[in-house]
């Protein structure tokens, strides 16, 4: 739009009409708030001095009014927390049309206001409309080919209490002469802002075909594809935000899970649910679905293959059976005057016994009485029943069961992998020698570095689940899942000298007990195996982002989560890091059993610039030729620039490229390298006020900056778990400018 003297007195008074709405609805909204105060403070007082009984209908009353206001009071407090960037509580208005539609007949208008949260004036008339609610939906849903009773839309900017702006769409061929059509639309508006180290939400712009995606039905499984910066991830926040609206008895009390790839996803997304005024959904990355457990680090590709696929199970199934490391393996007593002497192949038989019928962790009982069938089977001598008895009674045999059949924590499992003879042993039939050393190998990373990778979480949950509930053992003892700090890892069949630790770096008390104030706290065994792994929760809706990456192993951990969930899964196969895509999908349609299907399919990048995106498209389509290709629907004039950088001269280059964008735009640059240059560029983290930022080509799923710095873009291709489609990943991150470096 033009902006001349006399546009900018109309737009001037346009927002000055629109304050004063605003004006009323902050007003409401303190006057509630003092409501709020006092009927909390009049309610203390009433249940201090005369409460009786619950059937008093005045304190059921007053406790409605008090929900209500509370309601409203808790929004009006989380009104305050919002950044001021974000689009303020009353973000929308409808001019309405219920006679022609034309909006020739001013009797027949309605003006609604469309906000963050509904607000009502003393009439109980409402002065702000949820976003969420049914008549919210022409908001998002008119169209000039389908207007539904709307002549114009208008968005309205906010920085706090204060309207800033206005965007105006109009849905009829005309407007009628007292209504006024200002701005240039709210979505460009919108898309050209610089983006900030947070996800926004969008309610201000949501649009229709997104809109039918967010108020799809619940039930189900709803899958949302479509190319990077399409929306997806966006979306499918806002669907959270709108079923814990539908049906929040059932979302909010059976709990919403969103899954995505990474602990910087999660950072990245974590504001846009508060401030859609949702703060009770759960968000976890892969790494730290399973309770107890966080993990960041990769592994290699191989051994990321290796340790996704459902092969493992298999492998994971007979460590589960397998006898602890390092307890005893014969039972020599004497029970009711007999010698009794299980060697190994008794015990290794009934071990299989048991486990036939129970979960490990919760047999030791089931364990005593298979023992002493066997001791029985070995004496044949006197009474069965008295000298069953008698083996069940003595303590000899307690002693020995409470250490060769003591609950196991599915880490130390897991760890038992790390040693090749075993991994060679349980891989037998299943895993090549190759890769049964890559599985052992990986695990002494993590017993080296005290970090477990994102892979191995979903095995140890697999493991948890084999393993079962630790049930407590009789007597004294406590439970392996109430143990809350591990006071010596030997207890958990870790052998320290097999892993090649040396155990001289237990702090050990005079009377030869290790314990926990005295370790030494860096112990990277110690770090694997802190605290305790959680049963895992179950969700009434489970939301999946960045689905495409999730190995078989992970859909069943995720899987695990959601029997009885309704699901919304978000991808694209483009940008996939895991190479099985088949395997996964079996895995991925048994999570989601028998559920009716429903999909949404994202055509509009609203997120590069075009530029930008071609760029990306033209690489991406070399490798993956039938890739799902968006339309980028805003261009700025710029190309991308390429150089090409001697070895030498790559952080002297990326520096003068850092430098150039800091110039260019207002928000975040980064600078996404592979590993080989990470060191060489660490230096530049923070450059720039704080808004550079260096991450790996893995860590930028789901994330976008206003500027990136790609750094070898062949070496990314090469090092990459999923190759070019990482490649294509990193080259979508930018929704202003880019810089590729080349290295030669
Ligand atoms: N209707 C809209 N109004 C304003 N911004 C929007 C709208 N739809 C999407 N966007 C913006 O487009 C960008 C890309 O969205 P999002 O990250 O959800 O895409 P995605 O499909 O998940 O991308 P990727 O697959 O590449 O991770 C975000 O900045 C988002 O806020």
């Amino acid at each position: 739009m033009l902006v001349t003297a006399a546009t900018h007195d109309i737009v001037a008074a346009e927002i000055a009409r629109e304050q004063d709405h605003v004006d009323r609805v902050y007003a409401e909204l303190a006057k509630a708030a003092a409501r709020v105060e006092l009927v909390h403070a009049e309610g203390m007082a009433r249940g201090q001095t005369d409460r009786k009984g619950t059937g008093d209908p005045r304190e059921e009353e007053l406790a409605g009014l008090f929900e209500r206001d509370a309601l409203v009071y808790n929004a009006s407090k989380r009104r305050a927390s919002l950044e001021y960037q974000h689009e303020g509580l009353v973000f929308g208005r409808l001019d309405l049309d219920h006679g022609s539609g034309d909006g020739s007949d001013a009797a027949d208008r309605e003006v609604r206001y469309v906000g963050r949260l509904g607000v009502r004036d003393d009439e109980y008339e409402p002065l702000v409309i949820d976003w969420r609610a049914p008549a919210a939906a022409p908001f998002y849903r008119a169209t000039p080919a389908d207007p539904q009773g709307v002549i114009r839309r208008r968005v309205l900017r906010c920085r706090g209490e204060e309207v800033i702006g206005v965007e105006d769409d109009l849905m009829v061929p005309e407007a009628p002469e007292d209504i006024v059509v200002v701005g240039d639309g709210a979505l460009m508006a919108a898309l050209t802002r610089s983006r900030g180290a947070r996800m926004r939400d969008i309610v201000a712009t949501i649009q229709q075909h997104q809109d039918e995606a967010i108020r799809a039905k619940a039930a189900g499984v709803t899958t949302i594809t479509g190319g990077p910066g399409t929306g997806k991830t966006v979306v499918a926040l806002h669907r959270a935000a709108y079923l814990l609206y539908a049906d929040r008895r059932r979302f909010e009390s059976g709990g919403v899970l969103v899954v995505g790839p990474s602990a910087a996803y999660t950072a990245y997304i974590e504001r846009v649910l508060p401030s859609l005024g949702e703060d009770t959904v759960t968000l976890r990355s892969l790494g730290d679905v399973v309770g107890g457990v966080t993990a960041t680090r990769f592994d290699s590709q191989e051994a990321a293959a290796l340790k996704g696929s459902l092969r493992i199970r298999t492998v994971l199934g007979r460590a589960a059976r397998e006898p602890i490391p390092g307890a005893p393996d014969t039972l020599r007593v004497f029970v009711a005057g007999h010698a009794v002497r299980l060697d190994p192949p008794q015990l290794a038989s009934v071990r299989r016994q048991v486990l036939r019928h129970h979960h490990r962790n919760s047999s030791f009982e089931a364990a005593l009485v298979a023992l002493g069938e066997a001791a029985w089977i070995q004496v044949r001598q006197g009474e069965r029943e008295e000298f069953l008895d008698k083996f069940g009674d003595s303590g000899d045999v307690e002693a020995f069961a409470r250490e060769w059949w003591r609950p196991v924590d599915p880490r130390e499992v897991l760890l038992w992998l790390a040693d090749r003879d075993t991994a060679r042993r349980l891989g037998k039939g299943v895993l090549s020698e190759e890769e049964a050393d890559a599985l052992a190998e990986s695990l002494t990373v993590a017993t080296s570095t005290g970090e477990w990778s994102v892979a191995d979480v979903a095995l140890i949950d697999d493991l948890a689940a084999r393993l079962g509930q630790v049930v407590d053992l009789p007597s004294e003892e406590r439970g392996f899942y109430e143990i809350d700090e591990l006071d010596d890892v030997s207890q958990y069949g870790v052998s320290a000298i097999k892993l090649g630790r040396d155990t001289a770096d237990l702090a050990v008390t005079p009377q030869g007990e290790r314990t926990a104030y005295q370790r030494v706290v860096q112990d990277p065994m110690e770090r694997l195996l802190a605290g305790s792994i959680t049963a895992g929760d179950e969700y009434a809706h489970v939301l999946v982002d960045e689905a495409q990456d999730l190995s078989p192993m992970q859909w069943r951990m995720i899987g695990r989560r959601g029997n009885w969930a309704s699901w919304t899964v978000v991808g694209d196969d483009a940008q996939s890091s895991w190479p099985d895509l088949e395997e996964s999908a079996r895995a991925r349609e048994e999570a989601f059993g028998r559920a009716p299907r429903r999909s949404f399919h994202m055509t509009t990048n609203y997120r590069n610039a075009k530029e930008i995106f071609d760029y990306a498209a033209r690489l991406i389509r070399q490798y993956v030729p039938d890739a799902d290709i968006p339309d980028a629907v805003r261009d700025t004039g710029v190309d991308p620039v390429e150089q090409t950088v001697a070895q030498a001269d790559v952080a002297a280059g990326v520096t003068a490229a850092v430098a150039e964008l800091g110039a260019q735009v207002d928000g975040s640059i980064a600078v996404i390298t592979p590993e080989k240059w990470r060191d060489a560029l660490a230096g530049l983290e923070g450059e720039h006020d704080g808004r550079v930022l260096v991450i790996d080509p893995l860590s930028t799923k789901g994330l976008e900056y206003d500027a990136t710095v790609v750094v070898d873009p062949e070496e990314i291709v090469r090092t990459a778990p999923g190759g070019a489609r990482i490649l294509y990943v990193v080259l979508t991150r930018a929704a202003h400018r880019m810089h590729v470096l080349q290295v030669r």
